[in-house]
């Protein structure tokens, strides 16, 4: 179990981590999203004593991490893969990091063999392609059998194989007992494969809910309608008991409609309708709405751009598990 409590990262004037209280429990996936500069990584550090907290307090399994004898039993991660020595080879970066570590050498060819490693073993590491270098991290974290593990962006940039490859693996130690606690700022990875979410957004809690609940949560579908006619077709619907959202675009959209419905109704009212379309919200779409105030740097072009909120979605979920 991982616990932070009013966890606060401040980098002079800016604030990286702001008052973070959430809890990592072991036997499943925790995926922990957020968009760029969110602050994961610093989150992380903290986690592992390499930074040091501004205000508040994280333990592991209830101890400070300095206060952990033999680390790596307790808890292993991989933060960035690139950092390992390249003159040495898969087997000798392990085994440096099994003897400074009272780890016995049998776990070097068990963790090999774990992640595929094995046949490369002898190769140097600076030969190794970047999901070859993903799979030697992974390994030094999985090195002193650890209960807790935590993994930072461990599918970027990787091939669809490799992604498949880390999701078996990290649901596999989850289903182990283990506490694996994943960074990613892709919620459509994560809702494959974490159990749990906890978002943050420049720094703050924005969601620490089971990924089923932000699944029902989110799984809006709607009708979309667009018409010359909006007045007649607003009126129409507030008559008939229904309350449309403003898409923005001058569309309107009703929740848990049916097409067939909308339509027929406004065919007996002789409104015309340029649009008439079912939609179904994607989880990314909900993750960027949720994220959306957060986002430090917006992309200008209409297609890149997070959509605009037509409400806030997630607003009243906050927090909610
Ligand atoms: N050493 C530092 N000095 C100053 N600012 C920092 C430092 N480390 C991080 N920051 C700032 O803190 C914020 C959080 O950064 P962090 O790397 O933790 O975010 P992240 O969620 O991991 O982002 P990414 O997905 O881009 O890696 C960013 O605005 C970043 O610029």
């Amino acid at each position: 179990m991982i616990e932070l409590e009013g966890l606060t990262k401040r980098y002079g004037e800016k604030v990286a981590v702001n008052h973070l209280t959430f809890a990592v429990r072991p036997g499943l996936v925790t995926g922990f999203l957020g968009p760029n500069g969110a602050g994961k990584s610093t989150t992380m550090r903290m986690i592992l004593g390499l930074d040091r907290p501004t205000a508040g307090d994280v333990r592991i399994d209830g101890r400070h991490y300095d206060r952990l004898k033999d680390p790596m039993k307790y808890i292993g991660a991989l933060l960035d893969a690139k950092a390992v020595h390249g003159g040495r080879s898969a087997y000798h970066h392990l085994l440096c990091l099994a003897q400074a570590n009272g780890i016995p050498t049998s776990r070097v060819h068990e963790v090999l063999g774990t992640v595929g490693l094995t046949a490369v073993a002898r190769k140097k590491a600076k030969n190794f392609s970047l999901g070859m270098g993903q799979r030697l991290g992974i390994a030094g974290a999985l090195l002193g059998d650890p209960r807790i593990l935590m993994f930072d962006e461990p599918v970027n940039g990787l091939d669809p194989e490799g992604i498949h490859w880390i999701r078996t693996l990290m649901q596999n130690l989850a289903a182990q007992g283990r506490t694996v606690f994943v960074s990613s700022h892709l919620m459509s990875e994560m809702a494959l494969t974490a159990e749990h979410l906890v978002v943050i957004g420049q720094g703050r809690l924005l969601a620490d809910t089971s990924m089923a609940d932000f699944i029902r949560r989110n799984s809006r579908s709607y009708v979309r309608l667009r018409t010359p006619q909006r007045e007649q077709l607003l009126d129409l619907l507030h008559r008939e008991g229904i309350t449309p959202v403003e898409a923005g675009d001058g569309a309107l959209e009703v929740d848990d409609a049916r097409s067939e419905h909308l339509g027929e109704l406004a065919a007996r009212h002789g409104i015309v309708l340029h649009e008439l379309s079912p939609r179904q919200a994607s989880l990314e779409e909900a993750f960027m709405r949720l994220t959306a105030e957060s986002v430090e740097y917006h992309a200008h072009t209409g297609s890149a751009q997070a959509p605009q909120p037509s409400r806030p979605w997630g607003a009243d979920w906050k927090k909610g598990s």
